[in-house]
């Protein structure tokens, strides 16, 4: 009896699991928000005027706050100082928010023909609820990144993560095949932008899978409430168990992480490998009409594919690191199939559908093993008690990808495709466009993040941090 009073609310595999499941739930709602436009960029071309660029600029807008105010930084030591309820709860409403601007400044039609800044004004004001709710997810991240370690450190962390990590990819895979029949279905009479001049006209309702999107955030802030009480439970069984509790964060903590050679190799790898998948979703269901001749209604079906393969996969890499470690390898043959993958669709040939599907599924290998071995090898580099500092330094350098990296491809995509801009000034019909170019920059990151994870393997050996090692604690 002693004994089971003794034990640790983290010990019982039910609440483990459970306390999983409910942060899962926010983090699903966050990834459907974050890539719930990527399919409707040949829409908003063709409904609202948008071009590449406005498209790059919005896709970016993600990271403006989280990089420029360091948000994110801020953010990682708000969780240090106040903890995984406080930041859970704030990262959610901040979420919510974003999410509500971004939804009115897509429904507001008066907005089509203004512009802010020499941006065009929908383009500005959804950017900037975007930004707002690139805030809120990147926090939230890091928030269930700290409370997992906080539940599932000798236990199978790396699958937990693995498994966390596949629900948000649901998210991202319903975000890629589910808003074009979404908008499709609740078509309307609504003002749209037809050789620059503004129409009512009937067509697919681009806001309605934001305000599908909004309600699941709504949802995933009532579920961290859920998890609050848990996490409430989980403290008072340590503090009855006599566990000491853990220094408190301090600034100094900062220079520390900062001068560890292993923690810049993880980070440099991170936004390396993140800037050649994440804004690649971005541009992959516009990739698909234009290089493999998809149409707009089916052109997502191929990209959903890259996190469905990743829903298995992630948990199954996280069980191997867990059991037999191996984990710098898997990072390193992860940015292996990178540079495979971008080549492949770089090249000016093999445009059927058969080899986009074959060349996703191998990007969602890819997608699976790099992150099931990276965020679980960060608390063998770094102490716990600087796990959110970490982490949100961390998120920080890849917010600089995911930021820059879509408004690169964005740009570059106009730039390449000169001939696009001019038939939509003249009211003709839209060549489509060349990818070669964008996809030459995302290859080369994938070289870049090569290099990088033989580094890390490297200095694994030199400093046996333990990445090669399995995670479970015999
Ligand atoms: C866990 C990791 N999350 C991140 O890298 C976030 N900073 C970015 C989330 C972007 C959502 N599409 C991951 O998802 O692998």
């Amino acid at each position: 009896m002693t004994e089971l009073i003794r034990r640790s609310l983290r010990d019982s595999k039910a609440a483990r699991w459970g306390a999983l499941g409910i942060i899962s739930i926010t983090m699903f709602a966050g990834y459907f928000l974050t890539d719930v436009m990527s399919p409707l960029k040949p829409m908003l071309e063709t409904e609202f005027g948008w071009s590449s660029t406005s498209y790059g600029i919005f896709t970016s807008a993600y990271g403006w706050l989280n990089v420029f105010l360091l948000m994110l930084i801020f953010g990682g030591i708000i969780l240090d100082k106040m903890g995984v309820r406080f930041t859970g709860l704030l990262s959610s409403f901040i979420m919510v928010i974003g999410a509500a601007i971004k939804y009115w400044a897509i429904t507001n039609p008066t907005l089509v023909d203004h512009t802010i800044w020499g941006i065009h004004a929908q383009v500005f004001l959804a950017s900037i609820g975007f930004a707002i709710f690139g805030v809120g997810v990147e926090i939230a991240g890091i928030t269930v990144s700290k409370i997992i370690v906080k539940w599932f450190k000798g236990y199978e962390m790396a699958l937990a993560m693995g498994m966390q990590m596949a629900v948000a990819r649901l998210g991202t895979m319903l975000a890629i095949a589910a808003p074009v029949p979404l908008a499709m279905y609740f078509s309307n009479i609504h003002t749209q932008v037809v050789n620059g001049e503004l129409v009512e006209k009937m067509g697919p309702s681009i806001s309605a899978p934001i305000a599908f999107a909004l309600v699941l955030l709504v949802i995933g802030f009532i579920a961290f409430f859920i998890y609050v009480g848990m996490d409430k439970k989980l403290d008072a069984s340590e503090a009855a168990n006599g566990e000491e509790a853990e220094d408190p964060f301090k600034f100094s903590d900062i220079g520390q992480i900062v001068t560890n050679k292993g923690f810049w190799l993880i980070a440099f790898l991170c936004v390396l490998f993140y800037s050649s998948v994440f804004p690649f979703i971005k541009y992959a269901a516009d990739l698909m009409v234009n290089k493999y001749g998809l149409d707009q209604q089916t052109a997502g079906i191929i990209p959903s594919l890259l996190p469905l393969g990743t829903l298995f996969l992630t948990p199954l890499f996280g069980g191997v690191y867990d059991k037999i470690g191996k984990g710098a390898t898997m990072m390193i043959i992860g940015a292996v199939l990178i540079i495979f993958v971008h080549t492949i669709f770089a090249l000016p040939i093999l445009n059927t559908w058969v080899v986009a599907v074959i060349l996703v599924i191998i990007l969602g290998i890819a997608l699976s093993l790099v992150p099931s071995a990276m965020w679980p090898s960060v608390p063998k580099i770094i102490p716990e008690k600087q796990l959110g500092t970490a982490f949100s330094l961390i998120f920080w350098i890849q917010n600089w990808g995911l930021m820059g990296v879509p408004l690169l491809i964005g740009y570059v995509l106009d730039k390449s495709n000169p001939q696009v801009a001019i038939a939509k000034a003249q009211g003709l019909e839209v060549p489509l466009y060349d990818y070669t170019n964008p996809m030459i920059i995302f290859a080369a990151l994938g070289f870049l993040a090569i290099i990088v994870s033989l580094l890390l393997k490297r200095e694994d050996r030199i400093k046996g941090y333990g990445l090669e090692l399995p995670n479970i604690q015999k």
